[in-house]
């Protein structure tokens, strides 16, 4: 059966996890986006499957209220039956094997109404040690055996090692094929991260100076100002180098550093991303006291209210040594990179939720400006998360001056005007579709893990310091200087809402010198 299908032909999608949160949060909402946007056709059914007892009606009215609350298309109620009416719940325990049984005369129930057989898809919204007896299970009951077209969609954590991510991949695949697989990093679904190889292989301006020749070094943020919510019982196992630089800080840096691909295609894309990881050095137990900070947020105040520390919130071990913040120097050792650090740093409890790239650009030769110190560098900044955009800082005469330099912006807003898709919609009409482009690949998941585990290990063997940092800041001081052993430093992050981009850079006096006057270029 072909994995590879065009969005007409029916498919009926089995949602486990139904009644969790990540299928009321995002996978709801977005099957209605893209129904109320019509990239679904009608011919559609799904399937909920959750362990609750719960009626019919009692599931309509929850996704009624799940889409309610979080769709970014309000409800059309008079379009809603037509919606609601391909949703069927089962309840079932997904450990027992018999219990499959049901769902299989469901599924076969929804597809002789739909008109077609065999194009269906497994949704794991369910903890990851059940990912395993659930495909074995729907093999070997017929739900997804060997003569029907499936696909399975799976959700992170894949593991929270590679042992344990190489055991979970061999049991999948006892029951799908590698090209069945299509486990989600939602920060692939995000637009700017998808936007990015338009950016860079569409544009002659770029990609000639793409390359360690050009580039000084990039710099990659992903703060949040949320803390552990109600999540610390998984959080604390995971922290922030399982949580976010294993998957979606790592993607960042492959679609950044990735060479164009032979073909705009699935497996040469995707060829590329995992060569990136591939010249990604690996830093021994040693180096990692070198390269890696580690964080853990205290008491503060984030946006004006006062927050507790990590150890403080609900669940969370009062001597946790959890990260919640991590910065590294990254060095992809390819004859395009060698020698570009690529900073990255997440974090929770910070300022600003923000997700971004920035392209630091190496400077000008010091001889005919820059006499009074006036010369800045040239920044692109690829602004993924909340605002999307794309933002140009370059150097220009100042009016009526005789060779003042200044600062100039350009800037472009994604997302003005018109909301963009979320990521879970983008992933989910992909799966239908059957493109795997914006999914891990086994060996991009594998290659991710033997990066983070050594770093993990040696903070653990060596007992390296967790360094702390107040809730509402930019991360511990260990991470300024991690950059500034190679004199460089974070850039700022700018709030596009707040203030123009030159003003924000003129805050870094290392920077940019004195901005009085800037043209702003929006478009919008
Ligand atoms: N929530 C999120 O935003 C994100 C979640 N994830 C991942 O997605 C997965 C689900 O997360 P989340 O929705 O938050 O989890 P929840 O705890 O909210 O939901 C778990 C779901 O699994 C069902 N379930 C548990 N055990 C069984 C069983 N034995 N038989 C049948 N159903 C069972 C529950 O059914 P019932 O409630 O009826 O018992 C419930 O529907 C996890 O792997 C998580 O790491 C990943 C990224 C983001
Ligand atoms: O996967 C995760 O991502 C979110 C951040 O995602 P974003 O789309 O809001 O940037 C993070 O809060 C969470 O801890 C992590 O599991």
């Amino acid at each position: 059966m072909p994995t590879h299908s065009d969005n007409s032909l029916p498919f009926v999608l089995v949602i486990f996890g139904a009644t969790g949160d990540l299928a009321k949060r995002k996978l709801f909402p977005a099957l209605y986006g893209l129904y109320r946007t019509n990239l679904l056709q009608h011919h559609f059914a799904v399937v909920g499957v959750g362990r609750s007892p719960i009626g019919q009606s009692d599931f309509h009215q929850m996704v009624h209220d799940a889409v309610r609350t979080h769709s970014r298309i309000s409800v059309e109620e008079r379009e809603w039956m037509s919606f609601i009416g391909r949703f069927e719940y089962v309840s079932l325990d997904v450990k027992n094997a018999e219990a499959y049984k049901e769902l299989l005369s469901v599924v076969g129930k929804k597809e002789q109404e739909l008109g077609r057989a065999g194009n269906r898809l497994f949704y794991l919204a369910i903890a990851p040690d059940l990912f395993g007896p659930v495909t074995n299970h729907l093999k070997s009951s017929g739900v997804a055996s060997a003569q029907v077209g499936k696909r399975l969609i799976i959700e992170k954590p894949f593991g929270h090692d590679y042992p344990s991510a190489k055991a979970l991949n061999e049991q999948i695949r006892q029951s799908f094929e590698e090209e069945e697989i299509f486990r989600i990093d939602h920060y692939l679904g995000k637009e700017m991260i998808q936007n990015i190889e338009v950016i860079r292989f569409a544009n002659s301006l770029f990609e000639p100076l793409w390359n360690n020749r050009h580039i000084d070094n990039i710099q990659i943020t992903a703060s949040e100002t949320v803390g552990v919510e109600d999540r610390a019982s998984y959080y604390e196992q995971a922290g922030a180098l399982r949580d976010m630089v294993q998957n979606h800080m790592l993607q960042m840096v492959m679609m950044t550093a990735m060479e164009p691909p032979s073909r705009l295609n699935t497996e040469a894309i995707r060829d590329e991303k995992v060569k990136v990881l591939r010249s990604l050095r690996r830093y021994t137990e040693e180096e990692v006291r070198h390269y890696v900070v580690r964080g853990q947020y205290r008491e503060g105040t984030v946006n004006g209210k006062p927050v507790p520390g990590y150890r403080q919130e609900p669940n969370v071990n009062s001597e946790s040594l959890t990260e919640t913040y991590v910065a590294a120097q990254l060095y992809v050792d390819n004859f395009r990179w060698a020698g570009v650090p690529f900073y990255i740093r997440t974090g929770k409890r910070m300022p600003k939720k923000v997700t971004e790239i920035v392209i630091r650009f190496k400077d000008m030769p010091n001889i005919y400006f820059n006499k009074k110190g006036d010369l800045g560098p040239n920044l692109l900044i690829i602004r993924i998360n909340p605002e999307e955009g794309i933002y140009m800082l370059l150097n220009a005469k100042k009016q009526g001056t005789d060779r003042d330099v200044i600062p100039i912006a350009m800037e472009f807003c994604n997302n003005c005007g018109q909301e963009s898709p979320e990521a879970y919609e983008r992933l989910l009409l992909d799966a239908i579709q059957g493109d795997s482009t914006f999914f891990t690949r086994w060996d991009e998941v594998s290659l991710a893990w033997k990066f983070v585990d050594p770093i993990r290990k040696a903070w653990e063997r060596f007992d390296l310091p967790l360094s702390f940092y107040a809730a509402g800041s930019w991360g511990p001081d260990e991470a300024d200087r991690l950059l500034a052993q190679n004199g460089a430093k974070w850039l700022p992050v700018y709030d596009p809402q707040a203030q123009p981009l030159v003003q924000a850079v003129e805050q870094a006096p290392h920077l940019v010198h004195p901005v009085e006057q800037f043209p702003v270029l929006t478009r919008g």
